[in-house]
């Protein structure tokens, strides 16, 4: 607590006014830890049932739960086949306060490492698009990885600068999320070094990249469209200042109210150019709610939405296909692959037009308007596999995204079994007694019922063909 900085003490006093013990008293209670079930793979109460940890149900997001900070879930195979994402309890909010439909065209612009995609991308349920963009290189990586482990095949990652997504994408979502940049204060509790490098700029510096981060989502957003936008700080610069701003420069735009909560706070109109509206923006206190700090505003683009051909017209004039169909060859190698796996037609069906070939690898494509190849991308689509000579290798992300019912030739393991540890750290291992009447080759390999990755069945053994990169230690 005395490590927190004067002048931001002074300034939340002058805020919090007779609030101002209890906000800072919360500074003395422990920080909270959260887990966020992935609903494509499983329901909260079926994880409740089966979790190895005590969980309990965070009140205001109904797939979040509470763990003791003592427990690992990170290093649990439900936790690698993709159950469960770790997420601190308030950031769960955004995403789940963003009314998401199935089939919708959604943008997470400030999307890395992929608390909020994970969670957009289960609530689309593998239909529509997301498209999850941040402007670091790096933290992208870590965006597309979490979202193939969570086996999001409608996804389109990009790292691009806001400006330059906007000229592609210009009235094209029907949902976006900001989870802005920001001077984290919300997240002194949990993060001390965060505490560290603040300085009473920081607000303000911030408040100029989320207006441009905002005029851009304006842009991209269809008429009759929604935004989220969001924080993990207090101040009101970058809170209702942000949103005042918005307001006044996009008459275009209006606060829209947020699905609530008993501990949820309103926005403070004082706190930004005293237009009343700005109630209907959501304050997270640390010293009302099990949380650390957010702020969170709903906001709509008012106007109708245009049929749906207009823009789909309008995007394949800007767009370039950096796809193509499978050749014959490909089709073959693909086909055969399919039929051996015994996978779905529901998954893929390869008479469609959405399996296509990129640089040797064939993906499964979102249906989307051409996405314009002059974007920087790390992933268009579900990446099925590569074309070797003459055989067809599936991808790490391709077993994500299935289940035992979608590939006839499963092995599933129980989580206890410790052929699980010794698959997920790259061993051969011996093929379960009952699955040894299996036909060779490959088949998809569980946890349960969870898909983890691959397996090559020889004689009794399964070679192994989980992912190097991903392998335990
Ligand atoms: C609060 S974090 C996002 C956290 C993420 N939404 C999640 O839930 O995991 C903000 C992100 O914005 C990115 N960022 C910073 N400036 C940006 C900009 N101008 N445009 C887009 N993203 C930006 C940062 O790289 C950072 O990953």
């Amino acid at each position: 607590m005395t490590d927190l900085p004067g002048p931001f003490l002074d300034r939340m006093k002058h805020m919090l006014k007779g609030e101002y013990q209890d906000f800072l008293a919360s500074y003395g209670k422990p920080r909270l830890h959260g887990l966020r079930v992935n609903t494509m793979k499983i329901t909260p109460q079926r994880f409740e049932e089966i979790s190895p940890f005590s969980v309990k149900p965070i009140p205001w997001v109904k797939d979040g739960f509470y763990y003791e900070g003592d427990v690992h879930p990170a290093s649990d195979p439900y936790y690698t086949a993709g159950l469960y994402y770790l997420q601190e309890p308030s950031a769960m909010t955004p995403a789940s306060r963003l009314p998401i439909e199935k089939g919708d065209k959604v943008l997470d612009l400030c999307a890395a490492p992929g608390g909020k995609s994970t969670h957009l991308a289960a609530r689309l349920y593998d239909t529509g698009i997301l498209v999850a963009n941040d402007i670091s290189a790096s933290r992208a990586k870590a965006l597309l990885y979490n979202l193939e482990v969570f086996g999001a095949g409608n996804i389109f990652v990009t790292n691009e600068i806001p400006g330059k997504l906007s000229e592609v994408f210009e009235g094209w979502f029907d949902k976006v999320l900001v989870d802005a940049p920001c001077s984290g204060e919300g997240m002194f509790r949990k993060a001390c070094d965060v505490a560290k490098t603040w300085d009473e700029q920081r607000p303000w510096y911030f408040a100029k990249i989320q207006k441009d981060i905002v005029s851009n989502a304006v842009k991209m957003l269809k008429p009759g469209g929604m935004m989220l936008y969001s924080t993990c700080t207090f101040s009101p610069e970058e809170n209702e200042g942000t949103i005042s701003w918005l307001l006044w420069k996009y008459p275009e735009m209006e606060l829209a109210d947020i699905a609530s909560y008993e501990g949820f706070r309103p926005g403070v109109p004082d706190w930004g150019d005293g237009n009343e509206e700005l109630k209907k923006c959501v304050h997270i206190w640390p010293h009302h709610m099990e949380g650390e700090g957010h702020f969170l505003a709903l906001l709509r683009k008012k106007g109708q939405q245009l049929q749906e051909k207009t823009f789909e017209k309008r995007s394949r004039k800007k767009a370039l296909s950096p796809s193509r169909g499978l050749s014959k060859e490909e089709r073959r190698l693909l086909g055969e692959f399919l039929r051996e796996t015994r996978i779905s037609d529901a998954k893929i069906c390869l008479e469609s037009d959405h399996v296509e070939s990129r640089g040797g690898r064939a993906y499964l494509i979102p249906k989307l308007p051409d996405a314009s190849g002059s974007l920087h991308f790390l992933r268009y689509g579900l990446l099925l596999g590569e074309f070797k000579k003459n055989r067809f290798e599936p991808s790490q992300a391709f077993a994500m995204s299935l289940t035992p019912e979608l590939c006839g030739e499963s092995i599933c393991l129980q989580r206890n079994d410790e052929r699980v540890l010794r698959y997920l750290k790259g061993e051969t291992i011996q093929v379960p007694e009952e699955a040894c009447s299996l036909k060779k080759g490959w088949k998809l390999m569980c946890v349960d019922q969870y898909p983890l990755g691959w397996g090559k069945l020889q004689n009794d053994v399964v070679k192994n063909k989980y992912l190097s990169a991903w392998r335990k230690k």
